[in-house]
């Protein structure tokens, strides 16, 4: 139970209070007194419509549901008119430009890739901010983006077959990014700097100049033998590094030892999907990561290869610039923090009623407040050059919950006295009704939006829980080349281009969900920039650094500046319904996708519920390791709910995978001593009836979310596990 203080008309776990009190607002500028008072009206003003919201949400399914029960013969046009009638279709407002401003360039104008991180995992939000720059060579030397074929491997020595792939591709990419004037960076034997001009000596004994002077920007070292030569190309910063003693610098004919690359532009520090956080001692953990992010003090400690190592933000990265003046770069990605939507509320503050509080209110006011620190240049480190604090706002249904979100931050901005629009937004596009009234929904926050972002994991999940009653979902594989996602990632371009997104705030695409595939990452992933995006989401600094390359590649601006005309109407393309008309999957088939199903949910359950870990890496049914998260659960589960209801299989079959898949899992985490196996008793593992729980119960599930029985789960096992151990 916890242990709570009393103030205004609230009641905060006083471990929360704590924090609050001592740590957070303490230099913000406001008041203990006046922080309690507003909080707790905000509370009480934004609790009634906060749940109103999600009732209509409910309204809305129902109606939906009944729709479909009572239309087995589909025609489109009768069931376009019917979302329209429910308000699930919204009139289309008139056209606008967003008006954001104080926007830092990371957003408004560098193209570059997005980096998430679990926020509570301090050992790894402090590497995502440190990812701004990261080192190429070891991005390709540690990964499949360079082949192992022909003796390549990378094994527990020094390759240098493998070695000198990666230089290889280095200097491809050298060549292509900042070119030489008719020769190549491979005959390159010395970078130095003439006359504020880099100057390359080749193995001729010539000396050429960039075919684009202008990409040089400057230099560390002496400018007869720098060690570190500053290139840019898109947008985009690189380094070549050059240190003849260094183990690689030694072997290369110019002494470089790495290319350092500009890579998580931005990232998001996630309390959401990423994280497990059910009571005040997990938020406090949360928000006080995001208090050292804030101030820039943010440390680490833990052990790595039997050694115990210590990780600090970085600083910023000085450089000669060609004229012999100074230049600094951030040192550290941009961060915004990623707030949890409108859905759920939690213990560690009671309101007037002895209701918990909601959860986004919550995180509104606290996040802000912290915020606060770097406006006010408290900490070592400033996150903002322009003086706005990023929130990151996830699965907002249609364009009254946004409303309802921009409310919320003009009221929380008044609290800490923040010139209104500070509080800046990032809108997740992750739920239907908010792609089929995207222009709506940006309107409403259209003089503080950031970002909009196509978050197709979560919006896979709403795709089938929406229409549950329409008949079998399609394999969850298929979902990827289905007509709806297709409109609903080119609505999103064109509504953000069409509202003056360019050069004003990122248009963004969604995650790399296979952390270990980057070759095919790296095959795949450009297209993102070919569709218009200027930002996507990878899980990893190393996946940050290779998704940089794409950007080298291709100039978002020419793209967006292409596609800037096309006005073109998706809603009908978006509204198709991922359906299997005729159902002919063998036996089988049918196996296959539940065994696939079943082990991404008890892989990734299991570990949330048990040992409170957000995001893991869990192996597919042909072991290629995915990242779930609280929204790759929310398809899996959606899934064999829809199947189950529509009778593709029965109660048994779903029972009798689900156990099989629990002893498969088990085998996979037998190397883990905090590990409880499933299959050992499956009546009393909280796991495993956690995860039933979200297959047999996903069809009442709001909007097919996970994370009402993942929390009550956790907190069941946080109680049995402790008083076990
Ligand atoms: C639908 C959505 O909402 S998507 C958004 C939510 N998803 C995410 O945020 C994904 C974030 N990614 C992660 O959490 C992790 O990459 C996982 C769980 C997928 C894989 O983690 P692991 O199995 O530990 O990865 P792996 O062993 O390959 O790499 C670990 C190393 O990479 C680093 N790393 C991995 N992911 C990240 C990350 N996102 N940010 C910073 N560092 C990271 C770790 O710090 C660690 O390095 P260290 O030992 O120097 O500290
Ligand atoms: O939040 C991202 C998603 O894909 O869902
Ligand atoms: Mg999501």
């Amino acid at each position: 139970m916890e242990n709570y203080i009393n103030i205004h008309d609230l009641k905060v776990a006083s471990v929360l209070y704590e924090f609050i009190n001592s740590e957070a607002l303490p230099e913000s500028g406001i008041d203990q007194e006046e922080f309690w008072a507003g909080f707790s009206e905000i509370v009480r003003d934004f609790t009634p419509r906060n749940k109103e919201l999600l009732a209509i949400r409910e309204e809305i399914q129902t109606k939906i549901n009944a729709w479909h029960l009572e239309n087995k013969e589909f025609t489109f046009d009768s069931y376009k008119s019917f979302l329209e009638e429910i308000g699930y279709l919204e009139p289309v407002t008139e056209d606008f430009n967003i008006t954001s401003d104080r926007v830092d360039d990371e957003i408004a104008v560098q193209a570059g890739p997005q980096l998430v991180v679990p926020v509570n995992n301090d050992r790894y939000a402090i590497n995502a901010a440190n990812a701004r720059w990261s080192s190429l060579y070891d991005a390709l030397y540690g990964t499949d983006a360079i082949s192992d074929e022909g003796g390549a491997e990378a094994g527990s020595e020094y390759n240098p077959v493998r070695g000198e792939r990666v230089i290889e591709f280095a200097r491809n990419f050298l060549d292509q990014s900042a070119p030489l004037k008719a020769a190549s960076h491979k005959e390159a034997v010395q970078y130095l700097v003439k006359d504020g001009k880099l100057a390359v000596k080749l193995s001729s004994g010539e000396e050429v100049a960039l075919e684009d002077g202008e990409k040089f920007l400057g230099y560390q070292g002496e400018q007869e033998n720098p060690s570190a030569v500053l290139l840019k190309n898109n947008g985009l910063h690189f380094e070549i590094q050059i240190d003849r003693n260094h183990p690689i610098g030694k072997t290369d004919d110019a002494g470089v030892k790495d290319i350092l690359m500009e890579a998580a532009i931005t990232t998001i520090m996630d309390c959401e999907d990423s994280v497990t956080a059910v009571d005040a001692e997990d938020k406090v953990l949360v928000y006080r990561n995001w208090l050292g992010l804030m101030r820039g003090d943010l440390t680490a400690t833990f052990s790595k290869n039997n050694k115990t190592v210590s990780r600090t933000l970085n600083p910023d990265r000085s450089y000669t610039s060609p004229d012999g003046g100074e230049l600094t770069l951030s040192g550290r990605s941009l961060l915004f923090t990623r707030n949890v939507g409108h859905l759920m509320s939690n213990n560690a503050i009671l309101d007037e009623n002895g209701e918990e509080v909601q959860e986004g209110i919550m995180d509104a006011v606290v996040t802000s407040l912290i915020g606060m620190h770097t406006l006010l240049r408290n900490g070592k480190y400033q996150n903002t050059k322009k003086g706005s604090i990023y929130i990151v706002k996830p699965k907002m249904h249609g364009s009254k919950e946004v409303a309802f979100a921009n409310e919320l931050f003009d009221r929380v901005e008044d609290l800490l006295r923040l010139n209104r629009n500070t509080l800046k937004i990032g809108v997740m596009d992750e739920e239907r009704r908010t792609s089929l009234n995207l222009k709506n929904c940006i309107r409403e926050v259209k003089d503080r939006v950031v970002f909009i972002n196509t978050g197709f994991l979560d919006r896979t999940g709403d795709e089938m829980h929406t229409s549950m009653e329409a008949g079998a979902m399609i394999r969850k594989n298929e979902m990827k080349s289905s007509t709806w996602l297709a409109g609903y990632e080119k609505s999103n371009v064109t509504t953000g281009l069409s509202s003056g997104f360019k050069g004003r705030a990122q248009i963004g695409k969604g995650m790399w969900a296979m952390p270990d595939m980057m070759n095919e990452m790296m095959q795949q992933k450009i297209g993102h920039l070919k569709a218009g995006a200027n930002t996507a989401w990878v899980p990893s600094p190393t996946a940050a650094t290779l998704h940089a390359l794409h950007y080298h590649q291709l100039n978002v601006t020419t793209v967006q500046d292409e596609l800037a005309s096309q006005n073109v109407d998706y809603r009908d393309d978006i509204l198709q319904i991922p359906v299997e008309k005729n159902p002919q999957w063998t036996a089988e088939e049918i196996q296959e996708e539940l065994d696939n199903n079943a082990q991404g949910i008890l892989g990734y359950v299991v570990r949330w519920v048990e040992q409170g870990i957000g995001c893991s890496k869990v192996p597919d049914i042909s072991n290629v390791e995915l990242m779930e998260d609280r929204a790759t659960l929310r398809i899996s589960s959606q899934h064999m709910a829809n199947w189950l209801h529509q009778g593709i299989c029965t109660k048994e079959q779903a029972e009798e995978t689900l156990q099989r898949m629990a002893k498969v899992v088990d085998e996979q985490n037998a190397g883990d001593p905090n590990y409880l196996p499933m299959a050992a008793d499956y009546e009393n593992s909280v796991a495993f009836q956690a995860a039933k729980e979200l297959v047999f119960e996903g069809y009442a599930q709001p909007s097919g979310y996970t994370e009402p029985i993942l929390h009550r789960r956790r907190l069941e096992a946080k109680v049995k596990y402790a008083i076990k151990q």
